[in-house]
């Protein structure tokens, strides 16, 4: 999968470009605040229609315009395609190959893309949102039809929220009945996807730390004990509700079901946060980003195209060249932003192009 070709108009401060990757890894380097993130961020929505920053749509249409472009040629198996989202402030239309898509589902797969940002290594000693972001978007970008769950999820959730607010509960069980059935299937989704990237984890970080160590990964549901979640997900989850009641209309607001629930990371049994030195936590985070990689590679048939937003800085020479290796060996489109190109090992590299990033411009480097 690569993108051959990316259009923008009007999204954040990148006015006009036209930018002509190359094949394999394109380095962009410049000073801060020039519009490197956000060009990782315009191919990021190319293939998920998310930010990975977290940002609204009106955050992310240029200040001052009316709505923003963002086109991207991609080639997969000798075919292009052309995907072009249209930003407004309140909402995105896309169209693949000119063709309106009207179903959600319909756009996921055109582009599969993995980010890897600074956000990633916080995330493992940070608050529980973070690491749900993370493998929420995680699933999704392996499973399209997630997105669906989770709309559904939410959209449940803010009713029942709604409600339990007014003080007034009649109803209630209507709602907590299809709570707990689209948080099961959620709940589902999430552990099926950690057992599937588990053994690519400690295949990925016995290479990288040369070490004997055991990694894991594990679901912490909030309120609902694990084994009554996988065993029958619904009645655990409506059994955590009824026991959270008096809490819920205390708060006036919906305490148990996955929008609680968190992510652990183990070493040799061990909660990574609290045991393991800076340098374990680091080549955890890259193992488990490259077994990412490699279980959308094992799911499409093909590597996804890999955007590595400054990460060259955080991890250390050795890990570095792990990397490198990697993406070497899998032939993979790579893209990497930096403020100093001395961050960067280009001997590890094939074959690689390098742009500069100046005020919204992506030029060629001189
Ligand atoms: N909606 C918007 N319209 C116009 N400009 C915006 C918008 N949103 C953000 N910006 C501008 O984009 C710039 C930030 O770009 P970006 O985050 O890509 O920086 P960067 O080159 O990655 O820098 P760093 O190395 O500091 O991460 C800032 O100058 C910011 O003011």
């Amino acid at each position: 999968m690569k993108l051959n070709r990316l259009s923008i108009t009007a999204f954040r401060n990148l006015q006009q470009v036209e930018f002509d990757p190359g094949a394999r890894f394109n380095i962009i380097h410049g000073n801060n605040a020039q519009g490197k993130t956000n060009l990782l961020e315009s191919i990021y929505l190319l293939g998920t229609m998310k930010s990975f920053r977290h940002a609204r749509n009106r955050d992310l249409v240029a200040w001052q315009a009316p709505h923003g472009i963002i086109r991207g040629w991609v080639e997969r198996d000798g075919v292009t395609r052309e995907i072009a989202l249209l930003l407004e402030r309140d909402g995105k239309k896309a169209r693949i190959d000119h063709k309106l898509v009207t179903r959600l589902a319909d756009f996921f797969g055109s582009l599969n893309v993995v980010v890897f940002a600074p956000e990633e290594l916080a995330m493992l000693k940070g608050s529980p949102d973070g690491r749900r972001r993370y493998l929420d978007r995680a699933v999704f970008s392996g499973s399209p039809t997630y997105i669906l769950l989770y709309h559904d999820y939410y959209r449940l959730l803010k009713n029942r929220n709604a409600l339990l607010k007014t003080g007034d509960t009649t109803g209630l069980e209507i709602w907590s009945e299809q709570l707990a059935e689209a948080g099961a299937r959620l709940a589902r989704e999430r552990i099926a996807y950690l057992a599937g990237i588990e053994p690519l984890l400690q295949e990925y970080y016995r290479t990288i730390a040369g070490t004997a160590e055991m990694v894991g990964i594990g679901y912490r549901p909030h309120g609902v004990e694990r084994e009554a979640l996988v065993a029958d997900g619904r009645n655990a989850i409506l059994a955590g509700l009824e026991r959270a009641a008096t809490e819920e209309r205390r708060h006036g607001t919906t305490t148990v079901g996955p929008h609680r629930d968190d992510l652990e990371f183990l070493l040799d049994g061990r909660l990574l946060k609290l045991h393991a030195s800076q340098g374990q936590q680091r080549s955890f985070i890259l193992a488990l980003k490259m077994a990412e990689i490699e279980y959308l590679q094992q799911t499409f048939g093909a590597p996804p195209i890999l955007l590595l937003d400054d990460m060259t800085s955080e991890l250390d020479g050795e890990r570095n060249r792990n990397l490198l290796g990697f993406l070497q060996q899998k032939k993979m489109q790579v893209f990497i932003t930096t403020t100093s190109l001395q961050n960067i090992t280009f001997d590890g590299m094939d074959h690689h192009t390098t742009f500069r990033m100046e005020q919204g411009k992506v030029l060629p480097q001189r």
